[in-house]
């Protein structure tokens, strides 16, 4: 459903991703792993369209959206949960949810609105607040919930459990479980805390210094040679 071939990005002088590939596939998790600055948020901003691409290829579904903008990869099926979260302060909880239905009809809103409050009971305790006044954990819970209002094909998260309390980290490893137990999206989960990514993933891409330097399934995560690049 993802593929993205050989993609290259430049900050300035500064070559950021160097010739990164991956692939993935309906109802598969695949873990983005590196340390810190070796490019992976850049990678995740490019996949979403916020950055431009200076070479290379980013597919949907067989379809080249290399170009498109931001919001048109939005309404082809790919959500993305920045680091940091970025949802609207001021704005109540429902008020961020209605965010992420904006492109839904009336009644495949309310469907989806009840799957996603089945998902983060807490929110539905809370949609009068301001999403200023939550948690950061469930602030982190109304962006995962605002992003999967859209419905998406391709969920891109990215650093879900920073600076995330332990049990709030279970509960949003629970709900990217069941996701993938559902079996009609695909999961890409860019994380530092490798217990978690390891959990949870399918499949594993380590990035260093903009470049893929290993790779693999689940089970070959736990290697030494991952570990390695890993390794602060
Ligand atoms: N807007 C920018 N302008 C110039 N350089 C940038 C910009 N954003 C990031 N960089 C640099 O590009 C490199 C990759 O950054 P990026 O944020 O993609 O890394 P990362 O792997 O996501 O790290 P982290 O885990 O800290 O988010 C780093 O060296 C960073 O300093």
């Amino acid at each position: 459903m993802l593929n993205v071939e050989q993609l290259n990005q430049y900050y300035g002088a500064a070559h950021t991703l160097r010739g990164v590939s991956l692939s993935l596939n309906k109802g598969e998790c695949l873990a983005l792993l590196g340390r810190n600055g070796v490019g992976k948020t850049t990678l995740l901003k490019c996949l979403m369209g916020v950055l431009p691409v200076a070479k290379g290829h980013v597919q949907l579904d067989g379809k080249d959206i290399t170009k498109l903008k931001p919001h048109e990869r939005a309404s082809l099926g790919i959500a993305y949960v920045p680091q940091g979260r970025e949802i609207f302060a001021r704005l109540t909880v429902e008020e961020n949810l209605m965010m992420g239905m904006a492109v839904k009809s009336g009644r495949q809103a309310s469907k989806i609105k009840g799957e996603v409050f089945e998902l983060f009971p807490v929110l539905k305790e809370m949609l009068h607040r301001r999403g200023g006044d939550l948690s950061g954990g469930q602030q982190q819970q109304l962006a995962i919930a605002r992003a999967l209002l859209a419905d998406p094909k391709l969920i891109i998260l990215d650093e879900p459990t920073e600076g995330i309390q332990p049990s709030i980290i279970k509960d949003i490893g629970k709900v990217i479980r069941l996701l993938r137990q559902r079996g009609d999206m695909a999961i890409l989960l860019c994380e530092q805390y490798f217990d978690f990514a390891h959990e949870l993933a399918d499949r594993f891409v380590v990035l260093s210094r903009g470049e893929v330097v290993a790779s693999g399934t689940q089970d070959k995560m736990n290697s030494e040679d991952v570990k390695r690049h890993l390794a602060v």
